[in-house]
């Protein structure tokens, strides 16, 4: 299907969302990329060939899965599609990554029983850099006992979910930090005064950020910053391509993209 070829040996990968602006992007990465091939890619409305890459109907995803055996499926659409998606991969057998975030606890679950039959990679952010920040944020919360935390994100005006899935992983490092927050307080309004158990969450959406999340941590007389700003979508894109990657080979499973770095693969 991809103009770029399909050679033995190459990892076959199936894009779902390939209209979309990740879709793109990971549809540009892995045509970037030697020994990665686009096997399959799907959008739900019917558009152009993206990046020479022909687009099938996403309603057809059941029969290519079967007729192309993609060694793994990469997705970046919305909450419901990607579970369905997720029980075609678990059907067809075949592994799959997923960016999307915007989840509810019961869509997650759904994702989780798709990890019975097949590996399921769910990351709610790819970039390497976001990883190195969940550490540092994990440590500098657990080195700071009794410090206010805020968080504040910024993403382009299109993004449907709030806050991002991002700063919930983020928020989830800060309670498993610190067992003294476990309120989440979002914007405030009014007489509204801080308690000490509360995170602040900020979600901004302006123009065409690609994506910034913020962790403060104030003492009385002292904050800390740590900020990471996304430059482009090739970031995500490059590591849902390292995911992918390692993901093919796996046991059925539920795993994260904390497991890649760990395993200092590409
Ligand atoms: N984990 C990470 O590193 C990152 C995660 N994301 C997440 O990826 C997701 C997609 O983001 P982005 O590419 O910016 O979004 P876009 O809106 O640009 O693209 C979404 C794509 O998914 C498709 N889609 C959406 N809803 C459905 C549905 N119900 N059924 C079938 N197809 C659907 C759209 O199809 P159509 O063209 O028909 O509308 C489109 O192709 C979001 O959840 C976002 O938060 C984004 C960046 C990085
Ligand atoms: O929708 C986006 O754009 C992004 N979504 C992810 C999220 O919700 O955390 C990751 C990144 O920040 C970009």
């Amino acid at each position: 299907m991809s103009d770029a070829g399909d050679p033995a040996g190459d990892l076959r990968i199936a894009v779902t969302g390939a209209g979309g602006r990740m879709g793109r992007e990971v549809i540009e990465a892995a045509a970037d990329r030697e020994a990665v091939a686009v096997a399959v890619a799907v959008n739900r409305t019917e558009i152009d060939p993206v990046a020479g890459v022909a687009v099938n109907d996403a309603d057809d995803l059941d029969e290519l899965l079967a007729s192309e055996a993609p060694d793994v499926l990469v997705d970046f659409t919305g909450p419901d599609s990607a579970v369905a998606y997720a029980e075609a991969c678990a059907d067809a057998g075949v592994p799959l990554v997923t960016g999307t975030t915007g989840f509810s606890d019961a869509q997650v679950d759904s994702l989780r029983a798709a990890s019975d039959a097949v590996p399921v990679l769910k990351a709610s952010n790819f970039a390497r850099g976001v990883a190195a920040l969940r550490r540092a944020v994990r440590e500098a919360a657990a080195a700071l006992p009794g410090y206010d935390v805020e968080l504040t994100e910024t993403h382009h005006n299109a993004k449907r979910d709030a806050p991002s899935g991002t700063a919930k992983s983020i928020l989830d490092d800060v309670e498993d930090a610190r067992d003294d927050l476990d309120e989440r307080v979002h914007g405030r309004e009014g007489d509204a005064p801080r308690s000490p158990g509360e995170v602040g969450v900020h979600a901004r959406r302006a123009g065409d950020v690609t994506g910034e999340h913020e962790v403060l941590l104030a003492g009385n007389r002292e904050t800390l910053e740590l900020t990471h700003r996304a430059g482009d979508r090739g970031v995500f894109a490059e590591g849902a391509l390292d995911a992918a990657a390692w993901l093919a080979d796996r046991d059925p499973g539920w795993y994260g993209f904390g497991d890649v770095l760990d395993a200092g693969e590409k």
